[in-house]
């Protein structure tokens, strides 16, 4: 098991993975009956679903179409969904947890074909719906994914055929809006075609799915070679791959590009799907991409241009996974403003830049490439927290014109759409 080879990490780190270990074997799915247990089988007609429940001291465990679920007595409690603990109308806790009684259980247990039944020792009653349980229980979310995605390299995506949507679909009709915001969720790119070479047009397209973030390039933003801004973007050099805004503590979710104007040549776009790279490293190299999701570093802008004055840091781990499932959310990989390492012990330092090394290599192989010369119309839209751009270096005149998105209501709009985000 990886995490118990990562003990070497931090003490801290240490001790939470020894629990985890701990806890997980004792959550190896058991049917236990101790003489403290109380057993119960719900007798089921052929075609309902097989149920059963062992009331234990210190959890209540139910056996429902097939998955072994357990269940915190306080948290059964905590999420009754009656009318005086639940308000449907907001889909807000009415309930004052602090009142439970940590060691609370109930008094009475009924399951019939569909709902669990619990009396709690005050004689007050919670009824649970079975799927909702299995839905909602630790056991289920962990073979659930948050965000379903399509892991990509060049020779994925073109072959995928995945359709740009046009601009008056795109900003007309829900269905032109959901396929597009259905790509984009999957792939983390997505384009739209035919809208008009303007600042504001850009900044409508932008608008249809999300609020603008405004950051310190403002609200939307322009970028020439007129080094306006202290940032190697802004002058004619190429740029290798990396993720934006890895100095702030919440790095933008999602990037907005549409080149303007180009008289000159180069300037293609290049886009990595990082978390293709960082899938294979934790396939065949489960340990670099173990010290990559644990060991956290700095990013930092320091800019002195003009009448800018910046002074940005951010810290995390260059790839972040949830807990419960260990699905990648989010990477964060910029070599530019990666700042001093001054956060890891100097005897992890060497294994952080191997297994940097190895991520490096995975995203740098030309089969992972993807080439596109942006134009004039074409609005391209990148998840920042997964898809890495760059820039081959151009000469003549170049005008970009872009925003960053708020994630939380990009996501929004999507699950407002009925897709699962
Ligand atoms: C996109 N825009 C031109 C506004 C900013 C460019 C920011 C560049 C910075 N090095 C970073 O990677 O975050
Ligand atoms: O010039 C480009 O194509 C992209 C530059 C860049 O990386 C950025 O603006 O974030
Ligand atoms: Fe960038």
């Amino acid at each position: 098991m990886w995490c118990r080879r990562l003990a070497w990490l931090f003490p801290e780190t240490r001790r939470l993975l020894t629990k985890v270990s701990k806890r997980q074997h004792q959550w190896t799915p058991r049917l236990q009956r101790s003489s403290a247990s109380v057993v119960r089988w719900f007798g089921t007609a052929p075609e309902a679903r097989e149920c059963s429940w062992v009331l234990h001291a210190d959890h209540f465990e139910l056996l429902y179409s097939g998955t072994c679920m357990r269940f915190d007595y306080v948290w059964l409690r905590d999420h009754c969904r009656s009318a005086s603990c639940y308000n449907t109308k907001t889909n807000q806790r009415s309930l004052d947890t602090a009142s439970v009684e940590l060691d609370i259980k109930p008094a009475q247990v009924r399951v019939d074909e569909t709902t669990l039944y619990l009396t709690w020792p005050d004689g007050h009653m919670t009824r649970y719906g079975l799927e909702w349980l299995s839905q909602n229980s630790y056991e289920g979310q962990t073979q659930q994914l948050v965000q379903p995605r399509i892991l990509w390299n060049d020779k994925i995506y073109k072959e995928a055929n995945v359709p740009a949507v046009s601009y008056l679909d795109f900003l007309e009709t829900n269905e032109g809006l959901r396929d597009f915001l259905r790509n984009f969720l999957l792939y983390g790119i997505a384009f739209v075609d035919d809208v008009p070479a303007t600042q504001e047009d850009t900044e409508n397209v932008a608008e249809r799915i999300s609020h603008i973030r405004e950051t310190i390039y403002g609200k939307m933003w322009d970028l020439k070679s007129d080094f306006s801004r202290g940032d190697t973007a802004y002058t004619k050099l190429a740029l290798d791959r990396h993720t934006d805004t890895t100095y702030f503590q919440e790095p933008c979710g999602m990037q907005l590009f549409h080149c303007l104007r180009h008289e000159g040549t180069g300037g293609r776009t290049l886009l990595v799907d990082g978390f293709h790279a960082a899938e294979q490293v934790r396939q065949h190299h489960p340990e670099d991409f173990a010290v990559l999701s644990h060991i956290p570093l700095k990013h930092e802008y320091i800019e002195n241009v003009g009448g800018c004055h910046n002074h940005m840091v951010g810290i995390g781990p260059v790839l972040n996974v949830y807990p419960w499932n260990k699905e990648l959310y989010m990477i964060r990989y910029n070599n530019y403003d990666r700042a001093v390492i001054n956060t890891v012990p100097y005897d992890l330092v060497g294994r952080w830049y191997s297994a940097h090394r190895v991520l490096t290599t995975e995203l740098r192989k030309p089969e992972n490439e993807l080439w596109v010369k942006l134009k004039p119309g074409k609005v391209l839209f990148v998840d920042n927290w997964r898809v890495l751009h760059g820039r081959e270096s151009f000469t003549g005149f170049r005008h970009l014109c872009g925003c960053y998105l708020t994630r939380d209501d990009v996501l929004n709009t999507a699950r407002l759409l009925g897709l699962k985000a």
